[in-house]
């Protein structure tokens, strides 16, 4: 049955979840709230039918699920401004960097199924890996906020101390992911395809190799084995790419991501 849904923050990854959630059916566009302090840029969900409204307060009362998708350094005085219409038998989720679920308890201060849920960008098109941790939520509880991203993408569940990490390979992945295949497009103009051919190649060839270790469940350097002719071209550009730093750097990047993260 379509749940009541409110997103409280219609932002890049607000806007890009109620997408995910009308194409997947989880919840109709009429049981769907978005909240913007200037919600002129919400013009496409409101022609869908989604609610979009500036008023928090409303929107929280008449939902069952409660989504926080505000900057970090808003979820404070957004939570100080809804706690009053909060109620345990709603389920709040927060996909807040670097927010834990004892920073919503101290605002909150009655106890309510709360949610971490770190998903990414591609949840607009049903292809979000999202990570999610939970406190004081029943089983049915967890079992339906899984079934939601379930809709949306691949889940998993995961300690909640590991959910900066998630921010980082999970939901920054994704920039990561268009950087190698914007060099790939460069590379491939250099090497003569015109900017659209070579943007196909390089976006189709990507998903065929993450497809490969998705549904084969293999090792990328088995894939990498396959693909690697003997004294061929694969390995000496591989290995030019190694001698240049390439595993190191994304390492580095990674590494460096998270650190952000800690650092606030
Ligand atoms: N963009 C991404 O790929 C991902 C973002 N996140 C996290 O999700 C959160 C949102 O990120 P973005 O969507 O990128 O930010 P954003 O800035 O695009 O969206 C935040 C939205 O909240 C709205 N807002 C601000 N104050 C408000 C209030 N009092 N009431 C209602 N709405 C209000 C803003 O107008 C804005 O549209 C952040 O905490 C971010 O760390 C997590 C995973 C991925
Ligand atoms: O860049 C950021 O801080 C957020 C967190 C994950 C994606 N965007």
């Amino acid at each position: 049955m379509s749940k009541k849904i409110a997103v409280i923050g219609g932002g890049n990854l607000g806007t890009a979840i109620v997408e995910g959630i009308l194409q997947s059916g989880f919840s109709k566009a009429e049981d769907i709230t978005v909240t913007k302090r200037n919600i002129a840029t919400l013009t496409s969900l409101k022609e869908k039918g989604v609610t979009v409204i500036t008023d928090n307060n409303k929107a929280v009362k008449d939902a069952e699920i409660v989504i926080l998708a505000i900057k970090p350094f808003q979820i404070k005085d957004v939570l100080a401004g809804i706690v009053k219409d909060l109620s345990p038998d709603q389920i709040l989720i927060s996909v807040v960097t670097g927010i834990f679920i004892k920073d919503m308890q101290e605002v909150i201060k009655k106890k309510m199924p709360i949610f971490r849920a770190m998903p990414n960008t591609a949840i607009a098109i049903r292809e979000s890996m999202t990570c999610l941790s939970s406190a004081h939520a029943s089983e049915e509880q967890v079992t339906l906020v899984k079934d939601l991203f379930c809709t949306v993408g691949k889940v998993t569940v995961i300690e909640e101390k590991l959910m900066d990490a998630a921010t980082v390979l999970g939901a920054c992945g994704t920039a990561y992911a268009m950087r190698y295949v914007r060099a790939n497009i460069q590379g491939g103009i250099e090497i003569g395809f015109d900017a659209a051919t070579a943007s196909l190649i390089a976006a189709q060839t990507v998903k065929g190799a993450a497809e490969l270790l998705l549904q084969k469940g293999t090792h990328p350097e088995q894939e990498i084995d396959k693909v690697t002719t003997p004294k061929g071209c694969t390995i000496a550009g591989l290995n030019e790419m190694e001698h240049q730093g390439f595993s190191s750097s994304l390492i580095k990047g990674i590494s460096t991501s998270y650190e952000k993260i800690l650092k606030g």
